[in-house]
């Protein structure tokens, strides 16, 4: 499958952390997720791939661009959102737009007013004035009003309410539709990824832990609740990782593992990324 990212061996570090992206591969047409705890890398990751850091070493392709800070041409085609998104603080979203079409080839006003419209944002009122939902809601209309065919999205849904959240998905799973979109997106609010990603990779300390795909993955393993008594009749290696409740054990096992005498359900994304983040945890 074409790449629309690609990255090998990037580092970059910051006093004791350190981003180590050995392999990390996003094909065009698919949406990518990005997990991991705070402080894990995703918005260094992102940042990267948008040209706005360097990095210390590796490489990296975005869109066929091997140098996308300078990379004008090959930046009209990607919409993002980053938390510290430089939009002048004093500006509003209509004479943001005034600036915006003249950077833009592909500038769609009457999508942009659009999105305004849909995301109730009042045009004349200074980005300042904006509360967090409604900057990220402003950045998702710019990214999606110059016909960009990859979004990189730095937690797009967090500071919105679940209405709002709900809506911005359903844009997202709109753009998707066409096959030569991608999006990239980093968030914590796992059910968000659960509904919209193929992919998802996880970071842990700087590193990819796993990349796997989403269904893949979530057919994979399960979730096994039972006592403490009759976990002693069950294969210690099959165990993947646990959990120890006072009454019962929480047990995450591979389906092809659990034992007839247990009952066993699927996990959703956000529980089985938890388990596996525990101690002992491998996918
Ligand atoms: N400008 C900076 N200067 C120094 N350290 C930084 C800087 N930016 C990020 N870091 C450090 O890099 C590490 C990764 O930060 P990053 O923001 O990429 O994590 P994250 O996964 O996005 O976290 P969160 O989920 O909390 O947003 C952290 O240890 C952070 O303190």
């Amino acid at each position: 499958m074409e790449s629309a990212i690609h990255c090998s061996n990037l580092k970059k570090s910051y006093g004791s952390f350190t981003l180590d992206i050995n392999d990390l591969h996003i094909a065009t047409g698919t949406v990518h997720g990005l997990i991991g705890a705070n402080g894990c890398g995703k918005t260094t990751t992102i940042k990267l791939l948008l040209g706005l850091l360097f990095p210390d070493s590796g490489d990296l392709s975005v869109l066929g661009s091997h140098a996308i800070g300078q990379d004008t041409e090959i930046r009209q085609n990607i919409g993002f959102i980053v938390e510290d998104a430089s939009v002048p603080s004093l500006m509003n979203a209509k004479q943001l737009s005034d600036v915006l079409k003249q950077t833009y080839h592909g500038w769609d006003q009457v999508r942009y007013d659009l999105l305004l419209k849909q995301f109730q944002l009042d045009a004349k009122k200074q980005y300042r004035m904006y509360s967090r939902g409604m900057k990220v809601k402003l950045q998702l209309a710019v990214a999606l009003s110059h016909q960009a065919s990859l979004l990189i999205l730095d937690e797009p849904t967090s500071g919105l309410d679940p209405l709002a959240r709900d809506e911005i998905i359903t844009i997202l799973s709109e753009f998707r539709e066409d096959e030569s979109h991608t999006i990239l997106i980093s968030s914590h609010i796992t059910s968000d990824l659960e509904k919209l990603c193929d992919y998802v990779t996880f970071l842990e300390h700087g590193r990819i832990r796993f990349t796997r795909e989403k269904d893949e993955l979530l057919d994979e393993f399960r979730l096994v609740q039972t006592t403490h008594q009759m976990e002693a009749d069950i294969d210690s290696d099959a165990i993947v990782a646990r959990r120890d409740g006072s009454f019962q054990v929480e047990l995450l096992m591979r389906a092809q593992d659990v034992p007839s005498f247990v009952e066993a359900r699927r996990l959703n994304l956000e529980e089985l990324i938890i388990l596996l983040s525990r101690k002992g945890g491998a996918a």
